[in-house]
């Protein structure tokens, strides 16, 4: 069969990322066409309510609101919409009808990528993601190509844009959380619920499928250990500087002896990692493998114009392929690990206590951890300042309230709910006033 001159491309969603993906292949469609060896002609773009203002770049003529229709026309199908429905009946269909398909949307490959894949292999067409996890980092073909030769250890990411963008105001402005995400939200960073990002659940999707990448294991989101970044307080951030540290929410996916581990939580980052001088809306994700080493890969993980330029790689890479004929590499044919259970996993933690400052106390601490069988590794006494209002009440004994921060060697996540819960139960112990995990040291 001769090779096509030109590709028919249909356009699923037209907001924040779709406008901009509708831009570049406007705009750069002589640079694209030479790209691939064919031209791709947008012949339509389906939107939810056709008479919505939009952006002057888009030409009212390509509009519809049979989304149905359209993918039946289309050699490509860019999917811009996210959430499960009607994104997943729609990309299903249009692999049915014979195109390769692309999408940002990690919620759905989180849930349900495995039905998506496996459609594609027996239609012999694509399925391309790389928007879907830290936008415009390339970082889904690196691992599912670059790397696959070798044995990914451990991944650490800062793999949502909103969250690091919060929690870089609170910690370098001072900004209040609220305030934060409102403007993450105005930046088009946020998800249509920002609730998505603060509670960790973006993360949490991308953390899937990073580690289903990684240890060629089927996870999704219902694996992942989730904890968002809504009880952080402007104190917790404050303390995370004086002991060094800056705090991130952080996806990390682990081979463990228990299985794969993949969990999403805030974390102390000590301020010589890498990791730490990610600013503002800025993904990275620092890779180890076995033979590789370390490696870190950096950009802009949100925003409509650094999505869609994950969108139209993947775009240009599909294209290429049904000009040649064939198709991209399938998904790894799943060596099904088990997944290791969230009590199982091993990290550092750091706890804030504010306790009553006489003698013995410090001893009786202590004893309560090694009890549970946690080690600690150093231990602070520190005045609390004077604006905290513990720091002049006095104990029925006459004795002031001190702060010990207290940093414990790796324990299992069991061990330490043992050892905070006995803690919080010692008369000398007023409050816990919190407990962090600390990663990437
Ligand atoms: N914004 C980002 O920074 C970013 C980054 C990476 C990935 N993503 C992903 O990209 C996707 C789109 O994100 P966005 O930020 O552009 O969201 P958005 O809410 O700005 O855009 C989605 C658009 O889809 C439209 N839509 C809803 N139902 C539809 C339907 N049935 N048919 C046609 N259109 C429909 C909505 O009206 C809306 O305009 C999501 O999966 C998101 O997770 C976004
Ligand atoms: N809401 C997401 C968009 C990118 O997936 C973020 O803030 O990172
Ligand atoms: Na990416």
């Amino acid at each position: 069969m001769p090779a096509p001159s030109a590709l028919r491309v249909a356009l699923l969603g037209c907001g924040v990322v779709g406008t901009q993906v509708a831009r570049l292949l406007i705009e750069q469609a002589d640079d694209l066409a030479s790209r691939v060896g064919a031209r791709l002609d947008l012949v339509g773009i389906a939107v939810r309510d056709i008479t919505a203002p939009r952006d002057a770049i888009i030409d009212p003529a390509l509009l519809t609101e049979d989304a149905r229709a359209l993918v039946e026309r289309a050699d490509i199908v860019i999917e811009v919409i996210g959430g499960i429905e009607p994104a997943r009946t729609l990309l299903l269909h249009a692999i049915a009808s014979g195109a390769s398909v692309v999408t940002a949307n990690k919620a759905l490959l989180a849930e349900d990528g495995p039905t998506l894949y496996r459609a594609a292999d027996e239609a012999g067409v694509d399925v391309y993601y790389e928007a879907a996890v830290a936008g415009a980092i390339p970082i889904v073909r690196p691992i599912r190509e670059s790397l696959t030769g070798d044995r990914i250890q451990r991944v650490l990411g800062i793999v949502n844009g909103t969250t690091n963008y919060v929690l870089d105001q609170m910690t370098t402005h001072g900004l209040a959380f609220d305030e934060a995400v409102a403007q993450a939200q105005e930046l088009g960073y946020a998800e249509a619920d920002p609730t998505a990002d603060v509670e960790g659940f973006d993360a949490a999707a991308k953390a899937a499928i990073l580690a289903s990448l990684a240890f060629h294991t089927r996870v999704t989101i219902s694996d992942v250990q989730r904890e968002g970044i809504t009880k952080i307080t402007a104190d917790d951030v404050a303390w995370a500087k004086q002991t060094g540290h800056v705090i991130k929410l952080l996806a990390i996916c682990e081979a463990t002896e228990a299985g794969v581990s993949a969990r999403v939580h805030p974390a102390l980052v000590p301020l010589d990692h890498p990791l730490a001088g990610v600013r503002g809306a800025f993904n990275a994700v620092f890779i180890e493998a076995e033979a590789a080493g370390e490696l870190m890969f950096y950009g802009r993980g949100a925003g409509g114009a650094p999505t869609a330029s994950a969108v139209l790689g993947d775009v240009v890479s599909v294209a290429r392929h049904r000009v040649l004929g064939g198709k991209g590499p399938a998904e790894s044919h799943y060596a099904g690990l088990p997944i290791a259970a969230p009590a199982t996993s091993r990290t550092r933690y750091q706890m804030r206590l504010a306790v009553s400052d006489r003698p013995g106390v410090l001893a009786q601490v202590a004893q309560v951890v090694s009890a549970t069988g946690v080690s600690i590794e150093a231990v602070r006494q520190v005045a609390l300042p004077d604006q905290d209002s513990r720091a002049t009440s006095v104990g029925s004994d006459g004795s002031t309230v001190a702060l010990l921060v207290i940093t414990t060697h790796h324990a299992a996540e069991s061990a330490l709910a043992q050892t905070v819960a006995a803690i919080a139960d010692l008369d000398a112990v007023q409050d816990v006033m919190s407990v962090l995990r600390v990663e990437g040291s």
